[in-house]
């Protein structure tokens, strides 16, 4: 296999001697081949997320380190306390290996304030909601940030305010509508921390400045914001910003991978397999889409590989299908509202252009 990598003397530019990224006609950048590349060459390894998440509703069921899924069986290794399961010891083992004490403290700190709060909504997308423009994303956040400050003090002063513990005890009582989205936020500054290099290849990737669907969404970021910064350990406030956390939505809004459960043979059968959570893997994250794609993926525990489905020839793209599931047998129409609705894009496909 072709080793890709980001190229920290480039601007953390993807490379890898079978492939170049460059700008598209219609699709920001691209991958491009560099080469013929006979089919089944094998081009990447993506091996570990910047971020991810399981959704609520499959946390006892997908394992928290090897995202082990066995058709909603309850792993019986759990930690309650951190709300997370593992399908084996090893992964138990694994994941406490690389969890430093503060870490494993902030994860049961936000448990404990989930479990207090939960309060589980049906996510209905209303199509028709407003969506918020750069200009209110700005003044909630200024908004958030002035909240900020007062907790932020009221942690690391002896003499907080009246009015900075007060801002502190409503972070702490705050409903937490989606945790799946605190877990989320959590993970990728977890990774800015410990990771500056993967941090920096996150921040290359493209970017959506209006990530939110609803001022309803804007709201729940702002809001896991406060809250965090409310109860995880004092060493971890300085990664709770709000640089950090606009930068991990902005680009995860744009580049994530759904997190689906694999059949009997490790594949993600074509219909009936199930989305229990996302994740972002930079070095995956320059395949535009295609809805005849010629490169491959699978998903081995936490990482992703990618090969080539079809003899590819030099200058051609290399494109990927984002759609999952039964997503892939939809009719032109329907692949088409799926991928405006969910990604955002007209797609731009030499397949769906042919059609036009
Ligand atoms: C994961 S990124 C792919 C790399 C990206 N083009 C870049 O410049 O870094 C996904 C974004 O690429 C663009 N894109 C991918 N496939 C596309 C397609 N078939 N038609 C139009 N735009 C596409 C969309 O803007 C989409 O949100």
């Amino acid at each position: 296999m072709s080793t890709a990598f980001f190229d920290a003397t480039n601007n953390a530019q993807l490379r890898s001697c079978l492939f170049e990224v460059r700008e598209t006609k219609s699709s920001g950048r691209g991958v491009f081949a560099l080469q013929d590349i006979p089919k089944g060459t094998a081009l990447i390894e993506a091996s570990e997320p910047v971020a991810w998440v399981i959704y609520d509703e499959y946390a006892k069921e997908v394992c928290a380190q090897c995202y082990a899924y066995d058709r909603g069986r309850t792993w019986k290794m759990r930690d309650n306390a951190k709300g997370i399961v593992f399908c084996s010891h090893d992964c138990q083992v694994a994941w406490l290996t690389k969890s430093p004490e503060d870490e494993c403290i902030a994860r049961e700190e936000i448990q404990k304030l989930l479990k207090k709060k939960h309060k589980s909504t049906d996510q209905i997308i209303d199509k028709n909601a407003h969506r918020p423009s750069v200009e209110e994303i700005e003044q909630y956040w200024e908004l958030a940030e002035r909240t900020a400050q007062d907790i932020r003090a009221c942690r690391l002063s002896l003499g907080a305010t009246k009015k900075q513990r007060k801002a502190m005890q409503n972070a702490q009582d705050a409903v937490i509508e989606e945790p799946y989205l605190m877990w989320y936020i959590f993970e990728g500054l977890v990774r800015a921390r410990s990771d500056v290099e993967g941090w920096r290849s996150l921040e290359q990737l493209a970017v959506n400045t209006q990530p939110y669907k609803e001022l309803s969404d804007l709201a729940r970021s702002t809001q896991v914001y406060l809250s965090l910064l409310a109860v995880v350990p004092k060493t971890f406030l300085p990664y709770v910003t709000q640089v950090l956390i606009r930068s991990l939505e902005g680009h995860s809004s744009v580049n994530v991978f759904g997190l689906r459960s694999l059949d009997e043979r490790g594949e993600i059968g074509d219909a009936g397999s199930e989305c229990f959570g996302y994740g972002l893997w930079p070095v995956a994250s320059y395949w535009n889409h295609s809805c005849a794609p010629n490169v491959q993926k699978k998903r081995t525990g936490r990482m992703w590989r990618f090969w080539a489905n079809n003899d590819i020839a030099k200058g051609q793209e290399l494109c990927i299908s984002y759609l999952g599931g039964d997503e892939r047998s939809m009719e032109v129409v329907d692949r088409k509202a799926q991928l405006k609705d969910v990604w955002g894009f007209d797609c731009a496909c030499s397949k769906c252009l042919d059609n036009n």
